[in-house]
C-alpha cells in the first residue's frame, strides 16, 4: 500500500522526470531512460491502483510511443539508432514485472503505431540492401500452407530460380502482420542451401516480438523497392539466406530470443534432417500454428555440419552444463579439463566436498529436496524436455541468453603459472578464495571466504587473468563481464541484467562473477549521476549483499579497476579484499618474455633477455606481450614480399636480440609513474597488501 509520503515522493519524480526529457538539454540516451523510467511509473502506479486503467493504458501508449521514437530513430541526433530494446521488448519487461500490468499493445494496434510503421519502413529498406544474390532453394509444402496461408502457396523456390513472387508474397506477411505470421509458422519445411540460418526455437509474447527485426529476416523478407531494384540492376534477388531472429514470433510465451539486443550477433543454426522432419511432424500433429517450430522447420543443407551437431538454445546449453556439473561427474575433474568443455568452465567438478550443495537442476524422476519437479521456464511444445531452475523462470529468456552465451566465459584455462609475479596477491587470493571454494566445509564460520574482492592497479597487469585463474582453479563457473557495458549497451535494462546475471550465477554455482571497470558501476554517487545507473548500482549492491549473507550462495564477485579511487565507500566496504597488481617486476617481466618465446622459433641468449628486461623497466604485463608479438614480426619483415607465398615456415629465421631492439622502437610502456603513484597511495590507504 503507498503512504502519502511516497506518494508525493512519486509524484515529485515524476515531474522532475517529466521536467527532464522535456527540456532540450538531455541526449537522446538520456531522454530514452526518461521515458523508460515513466513508464516504469505508469505501471507502477496502476498496479497500485493510483491511476485508473484507461488512464494508464493512455499514458503508456504515448510514452511507449515516445520512447520507441527515440531507440529506433535513424536520426543519430535524436535516436539511439536502434540502440536499446525496442518498444516491445518493454511491454514484456512490463509483464514480466507486475502482474496487474496489462499492455495496451496488441499484435494488431502495434502495427498502427507510427514509430513502428517508419520503423519496418527502414527495416525494409535495410534487409533489401542486404539481399546479396545467392542460391536459395526454398521448400514450402503447399499442402499445408495452402491450407494456412494461401497467399503464400507459391513459396516455392529451388536454386537460383527468381520468383518475385515469393518476395512480394513473404513480404505481405509483414504488412499484414501477426496474422500471416502465424500462418507462417505452420510451413512445413523451408530449405536454404546457403548455410547460414539464425535459430529460432522461441516464442514471445505477443506484445514483445521485436518489430524493428522483423524487416530484417530472411523468412518475411521484404520486396524490392523500386529504388533497391534499380540498384541491383533491375533484377530482384532472393536473399542470400534466411535469417530469423528468435524474436520474431507472436505467442504468449517467451523463451531465449538469441541476440536480440544485440543485431550483429546471430547465431547460425543447421538442423538436421531428422531434427527437421520430427519436428515438422510434431508442429503438424499441433493443432495450434506453434511459432516455435519455425526454426525447426528450416533445413540448412551444404556446410557447417558442425555447427549444427552444436548449436544449442542458452537454456538447453544450461541444463547441459548443470547435468553435467551435478549428476554425471562422479569424480572430480582434474583442473586442466577447465576449458576442454565447451560452454561450460567448471563444468566437471565432483560434488565430493560439496555434499550439503543442493543442486539448482531438480532430478528427471522427480526431485531431490521431495518438492514437485519443475516445469522449465515458458516451456513451448518443443522444450517440455528441458527443467530449468525454478529461479530462472522470472528472468528474461533473453537475457540468459546473452548471459550464458556472453557473459560467461568458455576460454582456455589459466593456471597460476600463466601469471607472472604478483606473488603476494596470488598467495592471498589461494587461501582466501580458492580453498574456501575447493573446502567449503573447513572454511566455515570466521574462515568464510569472502563474496566480494577488488584487483585494482594500473592496466594490462593480470587482473583479467587473475579472475579466470581464480574460477578455472575452483572449479567455478566465470562470468566476465564489464562494468560499463551494464550502463551503456543495454540501456534502461542494466539492472535486470544485474538480477539475471546473479541468478545465473547461483544456478551455476560455484562461481565467479568478474566484472571489469567496477569503477564505472560503483562510482560515488553525485549529483548529476544518472538514475540508471543508480539503479544498476543498488541492484548490484543489493545482489552482493544477498550473496554476502546467504551461507548457500558460492558466488564470489571480482572487481577490477584502474581507478580504485573513484569506487564510493558503500561498495568498497563491500569489497573486503582489495588487492594491487602492480606492473611485473623484472623477474616477472623475464617470465613473460621466456614464456612467450618458448613457444616461438628464438634464438635469444640469456645475456639478451636480462638486456630485453632490463630495457623494459615500467612495462606492464600486456606491454611485454606486445613488445614480443612486435619482435615476433621481425623475421618476417625480413623477407622480401615475394618469399612470403613461397617460404616454408622452417626457413623463417628466428627471432633475434635486433628484432626486440627494433620493436622497443614502437613499443612503450602505457603505464605513466604519476598514474603509478596514485595507485601506491590507494594501496597505502585502502589496500590489503603487506
Ligand atoms: N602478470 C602477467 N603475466 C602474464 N601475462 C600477463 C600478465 N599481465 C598481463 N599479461 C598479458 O596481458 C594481457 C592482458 O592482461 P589482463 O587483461 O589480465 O590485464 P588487466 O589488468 O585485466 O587489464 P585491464 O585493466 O586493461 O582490463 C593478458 O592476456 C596477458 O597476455
Amino acid at each position: 500500500m503507498q503512504t502519502p509520503v511516497s506518494s508525493a515522493v512519486h509524484l515529485s519524480e515524476w515531474q522532475k522526470n517529466y521536467f527532464a526529457i522535456t527540456s532540450d538539454t538531455c541526449t537522446p540516451g538520456q531522454k530514452a531512460d526518461g521515458y523508460r523510467a515513466q513508464i516504469l511509473r505508469i505501471q507502477y502506479a496502476w498496479a497500485n491502483s493510483e491511476i485508473s486503467q484507461v488512464c494508464a493504458t493512455n499514458l503508456f501508449k504515448k510514452y511507449a510511443e515516445k520512447y520507441s521514437a527515440i531507440i529506433d530513430s535513424d536520426n543519430t541526433e535524436t535516436g539511439l539508432n536502434n540502440y536499446a530494446e525496442n518498444i516491445l521488448t518493454l511491454a514484456r519487461c512490463q509483464q514480466n514485472d507486475s502482474d496487474k500490468w496489462q499492455s495496451s499493445l496488441t499484435t494488431s494496434n502495434v502495427f498502427e503505431l507510427k514509430s513502428v510503421q517508419e520503423l519496418m519502413q527502414a527495416g525494409k529498406k535495410f534487409q533489401s540492401s542486404l539481399m546479396a544474390p545467392a542460391d536459395a532453394f526454398v521448400v514450402v509444402d503447399k499442402e499445408v500452407s495452402a491450407s494456412v496461408t494461401p497467399g503464400l502457396s507459391k513459396l516455392n523456390v529451388c536454386s537460383s530460380a527468381v520468383d518475385t513472387d515469393l518476395w512480394a508474397s513473404s513480404s505481405k506477411c509483414i504488412s499484414q502482420g501477426p496474422d500471416i505470421l502465424e500462418s507462417l509458422s505452420s510451413l512445413k519445411c523451408l530449405q536454404s542451401s546457403v548455410p547460414s540460418v539464425t535459430k529460432t526455437t522461441d516464442i514471445l509474447p505477443a506484445s514483445s516480438a521485436s518489430l524493428n527485426e522483423l524487416p530484417n529476416t530472411g523468412f518475411c523478407a521484404s520486396p524490392l523497392s523500386g529504388n533497391n531494384k534499380a540498384a541491383s540492376g533491375g533484377s530482384v534477388k532472393p536473399p542470400s539466406h534466411f535469417e530469423i531472429r528468435q524474436n520474431l514470433s507472436f505467442s504468449n510465451h517467451s523463451s531465449l530470443p538469441a541476440g536480440s539486443g544485440n543485431p550483429g550477433k546471430r547465431k547460425t543454426f543447421y538442423s538436421s534432417s531428422d531434427e527437421s522432419s520430427n519436428t515438422t511432424s510434431s508442429s503438424l500433429a499441433s493443432s495450434k500454428p506453434s511459432t516455435s517450430t519455425e526454426a525447426k522447420n528450416f533445413v540448412g543443407s551444404g556446410n557447417g555440419s558442425e555447427e549444427s551437431n552444436g548449436f544449442k538454445t542458452a537454456k538447453e546449453q544450461l541444463w547441459v552444463d548443470q547435468q553435467k556439473k551435478y549428476h554425471n561427474q562422479p569424480q572430480r575433474t582434474p583442473v586442466s579439463s577447465y576449458g576442454g568443455i565447451k560452454k561450460s568452465l567448471g563444468a566437471g567438478r565432483s560434488r565430493g566436498p560439496f555434499g550439503k550443495f543442493v543442486p539448482p537442476v531438480p532430478r528427471q524422476d522427480g526431485n531431490e529436496n521431495g518438492g514437485p519437479q519443475y516445469k522449465p521456464y515458458g516451456a513451448g511444445p518443443t522444450e517440455s524436455s528441458f527443467p530449468v531452475d525454478e529461479r530462472l523462470k522470472n528472468i528474461e529468456p533473453k537475457m540468459i541468453e546473452l548471459i550464458m552465451h556472453e557473459i560467461m566465459d568458455h576460454g582456455p584455462p589459466v593456471n597460476w603459472d600463466d601469471i607472472a609475479g604478483v606473488d603476494f596477491a596470488k598467495a592471498t587470493i589461494k587461501e582466501i578464495v580458492v580453498w574456501p571454494m575447493l573446502r567449503p566445509d573447513i572454511f566455515t564460520g570466521l574462515r568464510g571466504p569472502p563474496k566480494g574482492i577488488l584487483l585494482f592497479g594500473p592496466p594490462g597487469t593480470g587482473k583479467t587473468l587473475i579472475g579466470k585463474c581464480i574460477a578455472c582453479q575452483s572449479g567455478a563457473t566465470f562470468f566476465s563481464i564489464s562494468a560499463s557495458s551494464l550502463t551503456s549497451k543495454w540501456v534502461g535494462e542494466g539492472e535486470k541484467m544485474v538480477r539475471a546475471l546473479f541468478t545465473v550465477a547461483r544456478c551455476q554455482q560455484p562461481a565467479v562473477i568478474f566484472i571489469d571497470e567496477i569503477d564505472s558501476l560503483l562510482s560515488q554517487r553525485g549529483d548529476g549521476e544518472h538514475e540508471s545507473s543508480r539503479r544498476i548500482k543498488t541492484e548490484f549492491l543489493v545482489q552482493l549483499d544477498g550473496a554476502t549473507t546467504s551461507s548457500e550462495d558460492r558466488i564470489l564477485v571480482v572487481g577490477a579497476t584502474n581507478r580504485p579511487q573513484e569506487i564510493d565507500e558503500a561498495a568498497r566496504r563491500r569489497l573486503v579484499k582489495r588487492l594491487y597488481i602492480p606492473l611485473p617486476e623484472a623477474s616477472a617481466r623475464k617470465q613473460i618474455v621466456t614464456r612467450l618465446m618458448s613457444k616461438e622459433h628464438c634464438c635469444l641468449r640469456e645475456e639478451e633477455v636480462e638486456l630485453i628486461v632490463k630495457k623494459s623497466d615500467g612495462f606492464s604485463g600486456a606491454d611485454m606481450t606486445q613488445l614480443c608479438r612486435e619482435a615476433s614480426l621481425g623475421p618476417i619483415r625480413s623477407l622480401q614480399s615475394l618469399d612470403i607465398a613461397t617460404i616454408t615456415p622452417e626457413q623463417v629465421r628466428p627471432i633475434s636480440f635486433l628484432d626486440f631492439d627494433n620493436a622497443f622502437k614502437t613499443v612503450r610502456p602505457s603505464v605513466s609513474s604519476k598514474d603509478l603513484e596514485l595507485y601506491e597511495n590507494w594501496n597505502q590507504t585502502f589496500g590489503c597488501g603487506r
